[in-house]
């Protein structure tokens, strides 16, 4: 059954641990207003430890998957409230994009369209991306006469070539999903009428996984980016014993379905991970 948000804004089902997450403002091609953000919130809060779900995807109704934000409510409306009233609104927003990038579950953005602006933010939060071949992504900020803000630039430079990214942010033209798919800012781009499918069918690979080992590679692979090798290589080994305190078992059981039982080949897909004793 699909649940809606306390302000209609975000709807979301739970489908075979898939949490399938909407962006809810299909009038306004689902632009973010502080309404939408704090609905988001609310959304990921009671969706992230539930046992049910494995995997969160992140779509839109309608037509965009997000246009950015809400030029009148998020900028004009709030900006007349004065500053303190834009720093609220810029910690809600920015709250719900960073509680994503850290999110317990694996997450999937799935772009069915619009992706604009602060669009980007929940597009780079998200650890998977995929987009529809006619989805439309752009840095419209230069447009309207504002630099790419709430985190668009960095996002542009963390998963874009230098020169690519500076065309994109300066020019304020947008790329198709195939387009996107090339240049990196999503992993894969198919017709709109395959892309459920196919997020299903990576979700389902996701769903094998074990999990503490997920969470673990996820964080790990956002975190040494920014650290040098040998810091990378003190964090991972920290990281895996942490892990290891979380569950200590699955990684034995993987070994032991390898080398004892030749029941499956860690080369070739995820442990059966329902053999493990409790
Ligand atoms: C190409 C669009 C996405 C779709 O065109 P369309 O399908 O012909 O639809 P409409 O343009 O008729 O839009 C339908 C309705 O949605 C509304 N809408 C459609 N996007 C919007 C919208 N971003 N706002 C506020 N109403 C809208 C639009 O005004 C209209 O309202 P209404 O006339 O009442 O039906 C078009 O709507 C459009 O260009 N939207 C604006 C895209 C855009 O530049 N987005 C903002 C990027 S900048 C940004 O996100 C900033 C990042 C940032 C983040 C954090 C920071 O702290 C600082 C910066």
């Amino acid at each position: 059954m699909t649940e809606t948000s306390t302000n209609g804004t975000v709807t979301y089902d739970v489908i075979d641990r898939i949490a399938w997450v909407r962006f809810n403002r299909p009038d306004k091609r689902n632009c973010m207003s502080p309404t939408l953000n704090r609905d988001m919130m609310e959304v990921l809060d009671l969706l992230e430890f539930r046992d049910d779900v494995g995997v969160l995807v992140l779509s839109g109704e309608g037509t965009a998957w997000s246009a950015g934000m809400d030029l009148k409510e998020y900028f004009r409306d709030t900006e007349a409230k004065g500053l303190g009233a834009t720093r609220a609104v810029q910690r809600e927003a920015y709250g719900w994009w960073r509680r994503l990038r850290w999110y317990q579950k694996a997450t999937i953005a799935m772009v069915n369209g619009w992706c604009f602006g602060g669009g980007y933010g929940p597009l780079f939060a998200c650890d998977l991306a995929f987009a529809a071949d006619e989805a439309q992504f752009g840095l419209s900020e230069i447009n309207w006469g504002i630099l790419p803000g709430g985190g668009a630039t960095k996002v542009a430079v963390e998963l874009l070539p230098f020169r690519k990214a500076m065309y994109h942010a300066m020019m304020g033209e947008n790329v198709d999903g195939k387009t996107a798919a090339e240049w990196g800012l999503v992993n894969e781009s198919l017709p709109l009428d395959q892309l459920k499918a196919r997020v299903t069918e990576v979700a389902n690979v996701l769903l094998k996984k074990n999990p503490v080992a997920l969470k673990a590679t996820k964080d790990a692979v956002r975190r040494v980016g920014v650290l040098s090798y040998d810091d990378a290589e003190d964090y991972l080994i920290r990281a895996q014993e942490a892990a290891n305190s979380y569950d200590n078992e699955g990684r034995k059981e993987g070994i032991r379905q390898f080398i004892d039982d030749k029941s499956f080949k860690p080369g070739l897909g995820a442990y059966d991970r329902s053999k493990q004793k409790a």
